[in-house]
């Protein structure tokens, strides 16, 4: 028998990201093959000409999974129903800014939605923050919709995770696939720490640590951080916008491993509610190892990192 529909929100769904994730959405890359979807897309009304624009592509794309389009700038009409809600609005940081530094602009953005996704949601609605600073945006929202979970409001660093990912595949050669367990600590900011440390390779002589065949402690410890670290500026530096694909992309694995279930034996980072794990003072939102499992996260506990505590102080 055929799945009823998803319903999924995307704020900020007339921007770059929300251009590159509603198709991917449509196609089932977020919820699989076969779990129909109904978008609802929020944008604000300067967008709107443009939001309507994204909808007429989505009718005119033919997608077999998707059974409907809400686009709206009413924020009500956008939250009600809703399954899950990708919150991608606000404004981008630009060259030359930090995330924090659009903090003020995208604070007031998020108590609003928060009160509609309390009031309006589907009961269980899981959440992601995509916008910048995303942990930050994420605990707002917690602040505002106190009847939601906690279990339900996370952060995306999954794209952080991926370019750990990235990084070391391209530096070794070898495929992203047989490259795991990279976690990412703290903040999406500069202040997070991408660590190898547990991460491996699958070899034709099975699985080996990152470290043991990058032999390079010297790279680990410096420019493969600064990089992961660094990326988002530097695709805006080269692209004069931020990272629209990778950032939609990387929204889809955070959602599917997060509803479907993450692979045995493999992790993923999630920007998630801290429960007091690791030490990370319970209540904030932060980076941590989780594996996913009948539509719940759970922190990986065990992974200490020494050198954590260097990237402690929580910049946003
Ligand atoms: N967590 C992550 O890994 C990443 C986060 N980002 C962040 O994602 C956000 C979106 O980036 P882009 O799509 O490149 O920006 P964009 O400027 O192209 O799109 C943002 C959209 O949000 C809309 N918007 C503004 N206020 C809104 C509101 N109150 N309600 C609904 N929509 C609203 C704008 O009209 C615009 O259409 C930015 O905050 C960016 O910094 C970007 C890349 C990666
Ligand atoms: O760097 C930015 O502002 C956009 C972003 O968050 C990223 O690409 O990681």
């Amino acid at each position: 028998m055929a799945k009823e529909p998803v319903r999924v929100l995307v704020t900020g769904a007339a921007g770059q990201i929300g251009y590159a994730l509603v198709p991917m959405i449509a196609r089932g890359v977020m919820l699989g093959p076969d779990q129909p979807v109904i978008l609802h897309m929020l944008d604000i009304p300067p967008a709107a000409e443009a939001l309507n624009g994204v909808k007429m592509e989505l009718v005119d794309a033919a997608f077999p999974l998707l059974k409907g389009v809400v686009a709206t700038t009413d924020v009500v009409e956008a939250c009600t129903g809703v399954n899950i809600a990708v919150m991608v609005g606000g404004f981008p940081r630009k060259e030359g800014m930090e995330r924090k530094d659009v903090m003020s602009k995208n604070v007031s953005i998020y108590k609003s939605q928060a009160s509609a996704l309390e009031k309006h949601a589907a009961a269980n609605c899981k959440v992601l923050v995509v916008a910048n600073p995303a942990n930050t945006n994420a605990l707002i929202l917690k602040e505002f919709a106190p009847s939601i979970s906690e279990k339900n409001i996370t952060c995306l660093t999954r794209l952080d995770h991926n370019r750990a990912l990235g990084q070391i595949s391209e530096r070794l050669s070898v495929q992203v696939c047989d490259v795991k367990n990279v976690i990412i600590w703290g903040n999406h900011s500069s202040s997070q720490y991408p660590d190898v440390n547990h991460a491996t390779v699958k070899t034709p002589a099975g699985e080996k640590p990152v470290r043991e065949l990058v032999k390079d402690d010297e790279w680990l410890n410096a420019e493969f951080i600064t990089t992961v670290q660094q990326r988002g500026a530097a695709i805006i530096k080269a692209r004069k916008l931020s990272s629209a694909l990778s950032a939609a992309s990387s929204a889809c694995d955070h959602i599917r491993d997060w509803v479907l279930g993450t692979p045995e034996g493999t992790w993923v980072s999630m920007g998630v509610y801290s429960d007091g794990s690791y030490n990370v003072p319970a209540g904030l939102i932060y980076s941590f190892p989780v594996t996913c499992q009948n539509g719940e996260w759970k922190i990986v506990q065990g992974k200490d990192c020494q050198l954590k505590c260097h990237y402690f102080p929580l910049t946003p």
